[in-house]
C-alpha cells in the first residue's frame, strides 16, 4: 500500500505509563501532612540495596548481611604479654633484689616462632612479647625484673603462675558470634574482623547518591558572578557534603539550568549510576519551577506541602522503569538541608540498611523565648552549650528565613518547635536532633 494510503492511527505523544506511588498517607483537616507522615512514607517506599561482598576497609560504616562466629581463638595460643624470661613460678618463688635466684638461659623465642624446646626445671628461657609460651613454662618475668643477663640471669621479683601469660581464648573463642546480621562496622569491628582472618564480608553498599541543583541563578563555586543577581550554588555542595557524611557515594552533578529539556536530558542520564537522585529548587509555585514541571514525565512522582517550617514544598518519585527514589528537595538552602535531616538522610540510611533511620532526638533547656510557626513544625537552627552542671542549653543561631546560611553553619543542633505552639518560653524544655557529634 502507497504511504499516503495509509491510516494515521496514533497522533499522540506516547507517554509510558508509569505505575502509581504506594499509597500516600492522608492529609492532614489544613491540607497539610505531618513531617512523621511524609518520612515514614518515603522510608516505606525504598527498600534496602542487596548485599555484596566487600573489602574490609570498604566496608567502614556499613551494614554486615550475614552473621560472623569467629574460625579461630583470640589469643590462638598462650603467650607472653612482656619481653623478660619464661620460667617456672616456683623456681622463683623466693626471689628479692637482695637475695636474687639465678637460672641459667637454655635459648629463646622470638614472636612467630615455636620454642627451640621443652623448659627443664631450673632454667630460664628468653622471650619476646607476643611468642608462644615454652612447655614447662608457667610464668614470665619481665626484663625489668632481671639483670638481663644471656648466659645465666638474676631475677630480683617472685612471680605467680600465669603472670604475664595471655591466654587461649581469653578474648575470643572459637566458634563464638563476633557479629549479627545487621550490625553497622566501625573501625573497631573492621580490627576484630582482620584478627579473625576475614579480608571481605557481606555488606549493603553505599547507596549512591546523585545530587543535582536546578535553577538559571546558579553559579559554580570559583567563578566569576557573571551578574550581581546571580548566586553561588551552595545546595549541591551542601546536600553532597551531608549526603557523603550519612555515609553515601556521591556524585555531585551540580546545577543544571531552569531549562526543561536540560533537566529531563540530565536526570535521564543520571538514572544509571543512582540509588538515589536528590534535587534541588524548582518544586515551589514558580513560573519556573521546572522540576515539578518535568519531573511527572519521567516517573511516578508526588508534589506536597509538608507542615514544617523550612522545607514546606516537597517532592518525592520513583523515576524511570527502575523506579529510582528521587527527593525533590525546595531550593532555598535551609529549607534543602532541614528537609534532607527530617527525609534523605533517613531513607539514605534504610538503603545502606542501618538503624535507627532518624536522629535519636535529645532534650535541652531554651535560654531564651523561641517564636514558632504554629501549625508547623519549627526545625529552627540552634547553637547547644552545656551550663556548669553539664545540662544542655541551646539558643537560636539567629532567625527562622530559610536563606540563613550563615547562621546555619554556625549551628550545631536543629530545635524542633511543636505544631502547636507558637511561642516557647525561656526555661522551657525542647526537643533538639544534635548535628554534632559530642554534644
Ligand atoms: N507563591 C509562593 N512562593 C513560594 C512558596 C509558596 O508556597 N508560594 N513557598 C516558598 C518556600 S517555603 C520555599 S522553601 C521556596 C521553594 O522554592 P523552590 O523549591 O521552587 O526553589 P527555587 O524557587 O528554585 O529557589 C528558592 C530560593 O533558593 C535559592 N536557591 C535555589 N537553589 C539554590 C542553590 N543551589 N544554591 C543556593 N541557593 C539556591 C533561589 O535562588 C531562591 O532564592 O519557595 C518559596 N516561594
Ligand atoms: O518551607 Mo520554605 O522551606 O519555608 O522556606
Amino acid at each position: 500500500m502507497p504511504l499516503f494510503g495509509r491510516k494515521k492511527t496514533e497522533d499522540a505523544p506516547v507517554r509510558p505509563a508509569w505505575d502509581p506511588l504506594p499509597l500516600p498517607p492522608p492529609a492532614r483537616p489544613d491540607g497539610l501532612r505531618s513531617l512523621e507522615d511524609h518520612r515514614d512514607y518515603l522510608l516505606s517506599c525504598v527498600q534496602e540495596l542487596p548485599p555484596f561482598g566487600q573489602q574490609l576497609l570498604d566496608a567502614v560504616d556499613l551494614a554486615l548481611c550475614e552473621e560472623i562466629v569467629s574460625p579461630i581463638s583470640l589469643p590462638g595460643f598462650d603467650n607472653t604479654a612482656m619481653d623478660g624470661y619464661a620460667v617456672r613460678a616456683q623456681d622463683v618463688a623466693a626471689a628479692t633484689p637482695e637475695a636474687p635466684i639465678r637460672l641459667p638461659v637454655v635459648g629463646e623465642v622470638a614472636a612467630g616462632q615455636a620454642a627451640p624446646h621443652k623448659l627443664s626445671p631450673g632454667t630460664a628461657m628468653k622471650i619476646m612479647t607476643g611468642a608462644p609460651i615454652p612447655v614447662g613454662a608457667d610464668a614470665i618475668v619481665a626484663y625489668e625484673s632481671t639483670d638481663r643477663g644471656a648466659a645465666d640471669v638474676e631475677i630480683y621479683v617472685p612471680s605467680e603462675v600465669g603472670q604475664h601469660i595471655r591466654r587461649t581464648g581469653e578474648d575470643v573463642a572459637a566458634g563464638q558470634r563476633v557479629f549479627r546480621d545487621g550490625d553497622q562496622l566501625d573501625p573497631r569491628s573492621i580490627g576484630l574482623l582482620a584478627a579473625i582472618g576475614r579480608d571481605k564480608v557481606l555488606v549493603r553498599p553505599r547507596p549512591r547518591v546523585v545530587v543535582v541543583a536546578t535553577g538559571s541563578e546558579l553559579v559554580e563555586p570559583g567563578r566569576e558572578l557573571p551578574s550581581e543577581f546571580q548566586i553561588y550554588d551552595s545546595n549541591s555542595y551542601l546536600l553532597a557534603a551531608a549526603a557523603r557524611a550519612a555515609g553515601a557515594q556521591v556524585y555531585r552533578v551540580g546545577m543544571v539550568s531552569d531549562d526543561p529539556d536540560r533537566v529531563r536530558e540530565l536526570i535521564n542520564d543520571q538514572l544509571i549510576r543512582a540509588d538515589l537522585i536528590l534535587t534541588t529548587g524548582g518544586v515551589s509555585q514558580g513560573d519556573y519551577d521546572v522540576v515539578k514541571a518535568v519531573m511527572p514525565e519521567l516517573g511516578a512522582t508526588e508534589f506536597v506541602q509538608v507542615a514544617m517550617q523550612p522545607g514546606k514544598p516537597q517532592g518525592f518519585g520513583l523515576i524511570g522503569g527502575e523506579r529510582i527514589p528521587m527527593i525533590m528537595l525546595p531550593g532555598n538552602p535551609v529549607s534543602a538541608f532541614v528537609s534532607f535531616e527530617a527525609f534523605a538522610r533517613p531513607v539514605i540510611r534504610k538503603l545502606m540498611g542501618v538503624t535507627p533511620h532518624t536522629r535519636a532526638p535529645v532534650r535541652a533547656r531554651a535560654t531564651h523565648a523561641m517564636g514558632s510557626t504554629m501549625s508547623r513544625r519549627q526545625l529552627a537552627r540552634g547553637i547547644v552549650t552545656h551550663d556548669d552542671d553539664g545540662n544542655r542549653l541551646v539558643s537560636l543561631a539567629g532567625g527562622h528565613g530559610s536563606h540563613l546560611i550563615g547562621n546555619l553553619a554556625r549551628a550545631n543542633a536543629l530545635v524542633v518547635l511543636p505544631e502547636e505552639t507558637d511561642l516557647v518560653a525561656a526555661g522551657e524544655q525542647v526537643e533538639v536532633w544534635l548535628l554534632s557529634e559530642g554534644l
